[in-house]
C-alpha cells in the first residue's frame, strides 16, 4: 500500500461502493462536527444559504472561486470580518487596517502561527513535529544566510552563471523555448541550496529534485491529512508514501556528509579553521550549542528539508510570476537593464548595487501586488478563545487570516489609489522622496520589496514575517539582472500565463513556456564545467 497520495485516489476509484460510501460518511460526519463546533458568529459570504447544508454548498464554490468570494466580501466593505466554507473548515478573514495589525501582532499563545502550519501541514504526520516544537534553527536564516549572501554573492553568481548556462542554453544565438515553473523550480533550488549545503551538493540532480518536490508534496499530504478526523490521520498519513521516500533520498545524501563533519567537529574542535559556513554547518553548531552535541542526524537532515519546504516553491513561483509579468510587457525590460547597468558602474558587483536597484525591487514588489500567490495570508489559530478588537468573539482553533491581495489592490489606501499594473510604483515613490530632498538617505529603503506593514502584507506582517525575504530579494534580482543581460526573453503565443487559482491558492501557471535567447558569449570554462557536471 505504498503509493503516493494521487496513486492512492487511483486506487479509492477502485474501492467497493461499501467502503467509498464508508469513506464519504466520516469525511460528512467530521465537517459536521468542525462545523458546529467553532461556529463563529459573523457572516458567512460565499454560501447560497445559512446552514450545514448552505456551508457545503458553499466550500465547494469557495474551492474553485475562493478568490472572488474574498475580493467581493473586502469590495463591498459590508463587514470589518466575514467568514467562509471551506470543505474542512470555516475561516474568518479580517479586512480593516486595526483588525490586521491586531492579528499580526497578537500574542502567539492567543493566535498561533506554528498551530496554524501545523493544522495545514499536518506537521506531526509530514515534516516531523520536534521541527515545530522548538524552533531554534530560525534565527540562522535571516541573520547568518542573508549576511552570507550578502557578502559573498559570488556564490550566488556562479550559480547563476552555471544554472542558466544549463537550463538556457549557452550558445551565442542559440533560443531555448523551456517550462517556466520546472525550469525555475530547478534554477531557483539550486541556488538556495549554494548557501544551504554548498557544492558539489546544490547540483545533484536527484537531491535538488527531492528539495523541490519536497514543499509541494507535503502541502499535498496536508490537504489530504487535515480532511480526516484526528483518530484517522496516521492511517491517512500512510498513504503519503513520498514524504518519507523523499526524506531518505535526503538522508542519503546528507547523512554522510553530516556524519564526517561531525567527526571533523570531534577531532579538531574550534582548530577546524577551513569548515564550510553553509546553512548545514550552522545547523550543526547549533545543535551542539542547544544540546551540547549534533548526534541526531536526522533531526539536522529535517530541519534542512523544512528550509527547502519554506524557500524553494516560494521563490519559485514568485520568480515565475514576475517573468510573465515581465514577458508581457517587454517595455520595461530596458529601463531595467540600464539602471542595473548604471548600479554596477557606480557601486562594482555588490549586493549594495543590487540594494540600489530601484527599478527591479519595484517591478518584482508590483508583480507580486498585481498576480499574488493567492488571496489570502497571515493564518493564525486561536490557542483560547480570543475576543477581536470589533467584539468578534472566536472560539479556540478558530482560524482567522487576512484577504492580502484585495488589500494590495484597495485604491483608498494611497500608494495603491490607482491600481492598475504600475511596475515602477514604488520606485517613483522612492524617487519622488530623493527630488524633494537629495540628502534623504532613507528614501531609498522606503516601500522596498522586503517591507511589511499593514498594507504591505506579501511576506507577512508583524510577528512572523519571513526571514527568508532578503535572501529571497537579492537572489530574485541576481537572477533576473543576468537573465536581463545575457537573454532576449519572448513570450510563448501559445502559452497562456494566468495563474491557476483555487481555494486560497494562486498558483503561477504550470503549462507556460518562455523562449530564451542567448545574446553572449558564455562565461569561460562554463561549457566544460556543465559536461562535467553532465557527465556525473
Ligand atoms: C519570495 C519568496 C518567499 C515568500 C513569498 C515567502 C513568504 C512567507 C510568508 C508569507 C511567511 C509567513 C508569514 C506569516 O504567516 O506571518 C513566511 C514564513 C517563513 N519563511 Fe518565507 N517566503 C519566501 C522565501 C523564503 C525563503 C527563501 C526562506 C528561507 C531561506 C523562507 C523561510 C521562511 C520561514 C522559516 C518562515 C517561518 C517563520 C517563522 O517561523 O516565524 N522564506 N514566508
Amino acid at each position: 500500500m505504498h503509493s503516493s497520495v494521487s496513486d492512492t485516489a487511483i486506487g479509492l476509484l477502485q474501492l467497493t461502493w461499501s467502503n467509498a460510501f464508508l469513506l464519504l460518511l466520516l469525511l460528512v460526519a467530521h465537517k459536521e462536527i468542525q462545523f458546529y463546533n467553532k461556529k463563529v458568529k459573523v457572516p458567512i459570504v460565499g454560501v447560497p444559504f445559512p446552514g450545514y447544508v448552505g456551508s457545503w454548498i458553499g466550500a465547494v464554490w469557495f474551492f474553485a472561486f475562493g478568490h472572488l468570494v474574498v475580493r467581493k466580501a473586502y469590495e463591498s466593505r459590508k463587514h470589518k470580518v466575514f467568514q467562509v466554507a471551506m470543505l474542512e473548515r470555516m475561516l474568518v478573514v479580517v479586512t480593516t487596517q486595526e483588525l490586521i495589525n491586531e492579528v499580526s501582532n497578537a500574542d502567539p499563545a492567543e493566535l498561533s502561527f506554528y498551530s496554524t502550519i501545523d493544522s495545514d501541514f499536518q506537521v506531526t504526520y509530514t515534516m516531523s513535529r520536534p521541527v515545530l516544537n522548538h524552533v531554534w534553527h530560525l534565527p540562522y536564516i535571516q541573520d547568518k544566510l542573508t549576511k552570507k549572501l550578502m557578502k559573498s554573492i559570488d556564490l550566488m553568481q556562479d550559480e547563476i552563471v552555471n544554472a542558466c548556462g544549463l537550463f538556457l542554453g549557452h550558445t551565442k544565438g542559440e533560443t531555448i523555448q523551456v517550462n517556466v515553473m520546472e525550469t525555475f523550480l530547478d534554477i531557483l533550488t539550486r541556488l538556495s541550496n549554494r548557501y544551504f549545503v554548498g557544492k558539489p551538493l546544490c547540483r545533484n540532480v536527484e537531491y535538488i529534485h527531492t528539495a523541490k518536490e519536497y514543499a509541494k508534496d507535503v502541502a499535498i499530504c496536508g490537504v489530504f491529512i487535515r480532511c480526516w478526523p484526528d483518530w484517522l490521520k496516521s492511517t491517512a498519513s500512510w498513504l503519503c508514501s513520498r514524504i518519507p521516500k523523499n526524506q531518505m533520498i535526503a538522508m542519503k545524501y546528507l547523512g554522510p556528509i553530516i556524519e564526517s563533519r561531525k567527526d571533523k567537529m570531534d577531532l579538531l574542535g574550534k582548530k577546524w579553521k577551513d569548515r564550510p559556513d553553509d546553512y548545514l554547518q550552522w545547523l550543526m553548531e547549533g545543535a551542539v550549542e542547544n544540546f551540547g552535541n549534533c548526534n541526531d542526524t536526522r533531526d539536522i537532515m529535517l530541519r534542512l528539508m523544512f528550509l527547502n519546504f519554506a524557500g524553494n516553491h516560494t521563490s519559485g513561483e514568485t520568480f515565475c510570476m514576475v517573468l510573465y509579468q515581465l514577458v508581457n510587457r517587454p517595455e520595461y525590460m530596458q529601463p531595467l537593464r540600464d539602471e542595473a547597468a548604471e548600479m554596477i558602474a557606480k557601486h562594482g558587483y555588490t549586493s549594495h548595487a543590487f540594494t540600489m536597484m530601484s527599478k527591479i525591487d519595484s517591478f518584482i514588489r508590483e508583480c507580486t501586488r498585481f498576480v499574488s500567490l493567492g488571496p489570502i495570508i497571515i493564518t493564525r489559530t486561536a490557542k483560547i478563545p480570543y475576543t477581536l478588537g470589533d467584539g468578534t468573539f472566536l472560539p479556540p482553533s478558530t482560524q482567522v487570516c487576512m484577504p492580502h491581495h484585495s488589500v494590495h489592490n484597495n485604491p483608498s489606501i494611497p500608494i495603491y489609489a490607482n491600481t492598475d499594473f504600475d511596475g515602477f510604483r514604488f520606485h517613483k515613490i522612492r524617487d519622488g522622496l530623493l527630488q524633494k530632498n537629495p540628502a534623504n538617505i532613507q528614501a531609498n529603503r522606503t516601500e522596498l520589496w522586503t517591507a511589511t506593514s499593514n498594507r504591505q502584507l506579501f511576506f507577512g506582517n508583524g510577528r512572523h514575517p519571513c526571514p527568508g525575504r532578503f535572501f529571497a530579494s537579492l537572489q530574485a534580482k541576481m537572477l533576473l539582472h543576468y537573465m536581463l543581460t545575457n537573454y532576449e526573453m519572448t513570450a510563448d503565443v501559445g502559452s497562456s500565463y494566468e495563474p491557476h487559482r483555487w481555494q486560497t491558492m494562486y498558483i503561477p501557471n504550470t503549462h507556460a513556456n518562455i523562449n530564451f535567447k542567448r545574446l553572449t558569449d558564455p562565461e569561460p570554462g562554463l561549457k566544460e564545467e556543465i559536461a562535467f557536471d553532465l557527465s556525473k
